[in-house]
């Protein structure tokens, strides 16, 4: 790829290999989630998501999704318990989105894709910063939450409302005091798995935590995410939508449950 990666037909996440060998590793993410064989796991614990609002440092257009970024220098947002052990830093979490609404999400359920895929992004606080976590075989942990057409979302709207200011690449704005455990279901049974970032440079350090229960969206509001644009101010514009890399093999990999 001579130029950076994207979600377009020449930089595409089947080019990705090229610049990233790894993109055909042993544990590459997304998946093809099967229910019906994955393991129910009685040793997994509830997860535990425990995050200060005060944390919130800003909203981000990086050109590939919109990313909301967290202070992570003290452990007041950490991710515990569930598939993991110690204590894992929220850095920032962000989405991936369809086009239209019968697409959009990196995993899938049974075949199904839903129409856009929250990832809420940690990392091992027994490594000294995110950059050097994400380069250990289990150094991330990434929370995915599914949203699902329905009524519109009154949690999501603050999030939604902040992407005029930043529709263009490198685009970033004030956004102060926001709880992402509001945009997680009350429900939080999942599944759980060894892979990667989705994205370049899908490095193979994240544990998943792929949550069972969606959220919901309108298509009013995934009309509001499919309003930014990959390319930056003054360039030819291009929407930001489709941004999500399809499922990987699963090659040897077991996926666990934390529920019957
Ligand atoms: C922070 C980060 C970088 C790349 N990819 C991801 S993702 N989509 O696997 O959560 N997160
Ligand atoms: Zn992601």
């Amino acid at each position: 790829m001579s130029h950076g990666w994207g979600y377009g037909p020449t930089n595409g996440p089947d080019k990705w290999v090229q610049d990233f060998p790894v993109a055909d590793g042993p544990r590459q993410s997304p998946i093809n989630i099967v229910p019906r064989e994955a393991q129910y796991d009685p040793s997994l614990k509830p997860l535990m998501l425990k995050y200060d609002p005060a944390n919130t440092k800003g909203i981000l257009n990086n050109g590939h999704s919109f990313q909301v970024d967290f202070i992570d220098d003290t452990d007041s947002s950490t991710l515990t318990r569930g598939p993991i052990t110690g204590t894992y830093r929220l850095r920032q979490f962000h989405f991936h989105w369809g086009a239209s609404d019968e697409r959009g999400s990196e995993h899938t359920v049974d075949g199904i894709k839903f129409p856009c895929e929250l990832h809420l992004v940690h990392w091992n606080t027994k490594y000294l910063s995110f950059g050097e976590a994400a380069s250990q075989p289990d150094g991330l942990a990434v929370v995915g939450v599914f949203l699902k057409i329905g009524s519109a979302n009154p949690r999501l709207q603050r999030v939604l409302d902040a992407l005029d200011a930043i529709k263009t690449k490198g685009k970033q704005a004030d956004f102060a005091n926001f709880d992402p455990s509001t945009l997680v279901p009350g429900c939080l049974d999942y599944w759980t798995y060894d892979g990667s970032l989705t994205t370049p440079p899908l490095l193979e350090s994240v544990t998943w935590i792929v949550l069972k229960k969606p959220i919901s969206v309108s298509p009013a509001q995934m009309a509001m995410f499919r309003s930014l644009l990959f390319t930056g101010e003054g360039e030819s514009p291009c929407c930001m939508v489709d941004n999500y890399r399809p499922p990987q093999p699963l090659k040897n990999r077991q996926v666990r449950a934390s529920f019957k």
